[in-house]
């Protein structure tokens, strides 16, 4: 390159990085590992000796999370879609998993509900960092009755109760005042009224056709387990990390 080329060049490189909002965004990134022995326990997982179906060997990975400490196992990632088929996601809590599926509650008026009645088909994530473990299901996702909905509700916390009584979730909010009054209103009929309805309140459950366990490995050997479901019963492949 001529010299006057090159010194544009990293010119231009300077402005770019002078741009960059501070702290260096990219600096930091550049500091951070994963599967790092500090911070991570990479137990072997060998798939041979796995259970013949998904929900046997999540119910063993959930209790080793717990075990070793990860917080907030039971937080997960809902991925759904719009009308579009554009892809959206946050986090729930997951509430359950048995035969009949993965649950997880919500407003059957917010953004996901809306989503989910028009396509009723999402996949949940699960990243437990403190065993480099990683699990993903897909599948069609129903809404249990709604009995179930508000006894599920109605055994959990005050502040779950008060927040499914405030409701208009996904709404756009005209104020943060607005949001405390109702909030406010909302805790005090919860404490009065501990068994109050919320009648959008809804509990979902995704039936996984697809579940995918993936154990990191420090030589980035990383183990992938999917399950696929069949007439029958389940198909177990490794997969090309
Ligand atoms: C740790 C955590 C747990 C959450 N759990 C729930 C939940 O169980 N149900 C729920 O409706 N929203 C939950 N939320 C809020 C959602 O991430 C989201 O903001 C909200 O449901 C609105 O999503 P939507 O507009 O896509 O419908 C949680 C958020 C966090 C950060």
């Amino acid at each position: 390159m001529p010299p006057s080329a090159s010194a544009s060049a990293s010119a231009s490189a300077s402005a770019s990085a002078s741009a960059r909002p501070d702290p260096d965004l990219h600096d930091l990134l550049r500091t951070l590992r994963v599967w790092s022995p500090e911070v991570t326990t990479l137990p072997a997982f060998d798939p041979d000796t796995t259970p013949a179906e998904p929900l046997a060997l999540f119910t063993t990975w959930f209790a080793e999370a717990v075990a070793a400490g990860q917080p907030e196992p039971h937080t997960m990632s809902l991925a759904t879609s719009d009308p579009d088929g554009l892809p959206d996601v946050r986090t729930v809590m997951l509430h359950g998993a048995d035969t009949d599926g993965w649950s997880f509650a919500s407003h059957s008026g917010s953004r996901k509900g809306r989503q989910l009645a028009a396509r009723p088909y999402a996949a949940l994530h699960f990243y437990w960092p403190a065993l480099g473990r990683q699990i993903r299901l897909r599948g069609p996702v129903e809404s249990a009755p709604s009995t179930e909905a508000q006894a599920d509700l109605h055994a959990r916390s005050t502040g779950a109760l008060a927040a499914a009584l405030t409701g208009r979730q996904s709404e756009v909010l005209g104020s943060v005042a607005e949001l405390e009054h109702a909030s406010q209103e909302a805790w005090e009929r919860a404490q009065r009224e501990p068994d109050a309805p919320a009648p959008t309140w809804t509990l979902y459950r995704l039936r996984p056709d697809e579940a995918e366990f993936f154990q990191g490995d420090a030589q980035r050997r990383h183990v992938r387990l999917k399950y696929s479901r069949t007439d029958t019963g389940w198909l177990r492949e490794l997969l090309w990390p």
